[in-house]
């Protein structure tokens, strides 16, 4: 018998810490890592590539089915190559996160990246960053965590975030789109991003990062019984 490969999923809405939170758990636990949200960004960009309608379902899903992507585990930083070039800063614009979350709407496009996704369950176990992790890609997981933090509390993080990264960023604009892109995930009639039933609700907004993972280590070695 094939034991089963255990599953920790991190949900959340955008700028919440779950990036930061997984890659953290993945390598204190040793266990694999999916970023869900760079399939859907990955998705996006190749849609403003080849100039495919981003409000067109039918012309979405042949996109997703086909994606030519590859996460590629490089000094300690994931690569995203699509078709072949290197986009991991290119995916991480608003733009692109926005344009992302109008293509995540449709169902026939949230079905074509299932598999996919469900494909990054391998032993010795998972951690599964995004919005339906616990909800619709891994209900059977055994530890789901809700990460959340106050809009304006995120956006203060994304915009120190983008200005390390040499982008000029107004807060109004930014949380104006942050906003907009939450009211989105949260209010599609596929896969909204809720807590799953039996997951940790953890605000981070007056917690630090190091709060943060500890708390939710704590959790997952109680829910495991993992040894300290
Ligand atoms: N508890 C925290 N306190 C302060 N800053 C934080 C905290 N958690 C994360 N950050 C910072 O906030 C920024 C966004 O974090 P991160 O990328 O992990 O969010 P995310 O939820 O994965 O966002 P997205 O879903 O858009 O990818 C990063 O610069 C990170 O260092
Ligand atoms: N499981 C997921 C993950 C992401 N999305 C959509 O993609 C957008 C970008 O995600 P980031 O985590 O990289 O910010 C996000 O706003 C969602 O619309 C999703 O639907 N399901």
């Amino acid at each position: 018998m094939t034991a089963i490969v255990p599953v920790i999923t991190v949900d959340g809405p955008s700028g919440a810490g779950k990036g930061t939170l997984c890659k953290a758990l993945a390598e204190t636990l040793g266990w694999h890592l999916l970023d869900s949200g760079a399939i859907y960004r990955v998705l996006a960009l190749a849609a403003l590539h080849h100039q495919v309608d981003i409000s067109s379902e039918e012309a979405l899903v042949p996109l997703a089915a086909h994606l030519d992507v590859r996460f590629v585990a490089q000094s300690g930083q994931l690569q995203v190559i699509l078709e072949g070039e290197d986009v991991s800063n290119e995916i991480r614009t608003e733009t692109v996160g926005n344009t992302a979350s109008q293509a995540a709407a449709f169902p026939r496009v949230r079905e074509a990246l299932l598999r996919r996704q469900r494909a990054f369950r391998e032993a010795p176990g998972l951690i599964a960053d995004g919005r339906d992790m616990g909800t619709v890609v891994f209900p059977d997981a055994p530890v789901k965590i809700f990460l959340d933090a106050s809009a304006e509390e995120r956006t203060h993080r994304r915009m120190h975030q983008l200005q390390e990264k040499g982008f000029s960023v107004n807060f109004d604009r930014l949380l104006a789109e942050i906003q907009e892109r939450d009211y989105r995930d949260r209010n599609r009639a596929v896969a909204p991003l809720v807590p799953a039933q039996d997951a940790l609700l953890l605000d981070s907004t007056r917690m630090s990062i190091e709060q943060v993972i500890d708390r939710a280590l704590g959790y997952v070695r109680e829910k495991l019984s993992l040894p300290e």
